[in-house]
């Protein structure tokens, strides 16, 4: 099922256990690897097992609830001046995708008010498995975000991003292609948040693109299987160490794709900080305020809004 029939893979690291207590073994030799994988693909696959299979279950199934509705209804979550939160489905140039976002998406509140846009009468079930989920998934991300600040040193920044983090999230659905041929679910794009942090049901589809231009096929079809993506932001902040990764969808077979994406975005100036500046690295963007860079436009190259041209 290649998208260019090669045996790329992306890392894979163990999130479960003792790995997760700061200051074990496991953890700082993690925070090695974290730093590593982000370098050097833009995104790794995390093994996670905090989520039951209850959650799981109910998860997918209330994302199947939602898709299911008519599109009128999916209408409703208008975009509001927020990118990635408005429905967008029935695109000539994306027949199989359907997606849609809800703003400060970690909070219950965030997620009743979505709800009740689309079920008048309410959804609990709706509501308890997203806010279960949305909580196990913003732990995952803080996790992530301690173990970059770390392995760069810079370990104080964490309780800022801690507090100055919102969250997006995204629900995805992708049906399956009428053809045989692999065909486009999601068109090549970097994200523009700070991290990403991707889940799916049993189907894959998500294609990543590696430094050298050669493309893999992620398979995190495994209930327990995150992909963690490093966003634009996240670029700027590492003073382009790490690369935000080019990334598709590409829909194969004849099941549907349901995934989950938790957009971190933070609320002030992103700044590179001086212990990421040096002779070899010298300063590549200049402060700016993410929120401002995501309503700069979507399709942006990040260097046109806060790149420092090099002379
Ligand atoms: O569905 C996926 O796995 C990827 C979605 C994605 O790239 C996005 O929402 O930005
Ligand atoms: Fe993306």
């Amino acid at each position: 099922m290649g998208s260019e029939g090669n045996n790329l893979m992306l890392p894979v690291l163990d999130f479960t256990k003792e790995v997760l207590k700061p200051g074990t073994n496991s953890w700082s030799s993690t925070c090695t690897s974290v730093r590593q994988a982000f370098e050097e693909y833009g995104c790794f696959i995390v093994v996670y097992d905090k989520a039951s299979y209850e959650l799981q279950n109910g998860v997918f199934s209330s994302l199947k609830e939602l898709f299911d509705l008519p599109t009128k209804t999916k209408q409703r979550n208008i975009y509001e001046g927020k990118p990635l939160k408005g429905y967008v489905g029935q695109h000539p140039k994306i027949p199989l995708h359907e997606s849609m976002g809800i703003d400060e998406g970690t909070t219950l509140e965030g997620i009743q008010n979505f709800a009740q846009k689309m079920w008048p009468n309410g959804n609990d079930n709706f509501c308890k498995s997203l806010f279960e989920y949305a909580k196990l998934v913003e732990e995952l991300d803080g996790i992530v975000a301690r173990m970059v600040f770390e392995s760069y040193g810079v370990v104080e920044h964490y309780d800022k991003y801690i507090g100055s983090t919102s969250y997006l999230l995204r629900f995805l659905a992708h049906k399956a292609p009428e053809q045989v041929e692999p065909q486009l679910g999601f068109v090549s794009h970097t994200d523009k948040s700070f991290t990403t942090i991707l889940h799916q049901n049993h189907v894959n589809g998500l294609v990543v693109e590696t430094k050298d231009g050669s493309w893999i096929d992620v398979d995190f079809s495994s209930p327990t299987s995150f992909v963690v993506m490093a966003g634009d932001a996240l670029m700027a902040w590492s003073n382009d160490r790490i690369k935000s990764p080019n990334h598709k969808v590409l829909m194969n077979g004849n099941e549907k794709r349901y995934s989950l994406g938790l957009f971190a975005f933070y609320k002030g100036l992103v700044q590179v900080p001086e212990e990421l500046i040096d002779e070899e690295h010298p300063l590549q963007y200049k402060p700016f305020d993410h929120l401002a860079l995501l309503n700069f436009g979507y399709s942006v190259n990040i260097k046109d809004f806060c790149g420092i041209v090099q002379v």
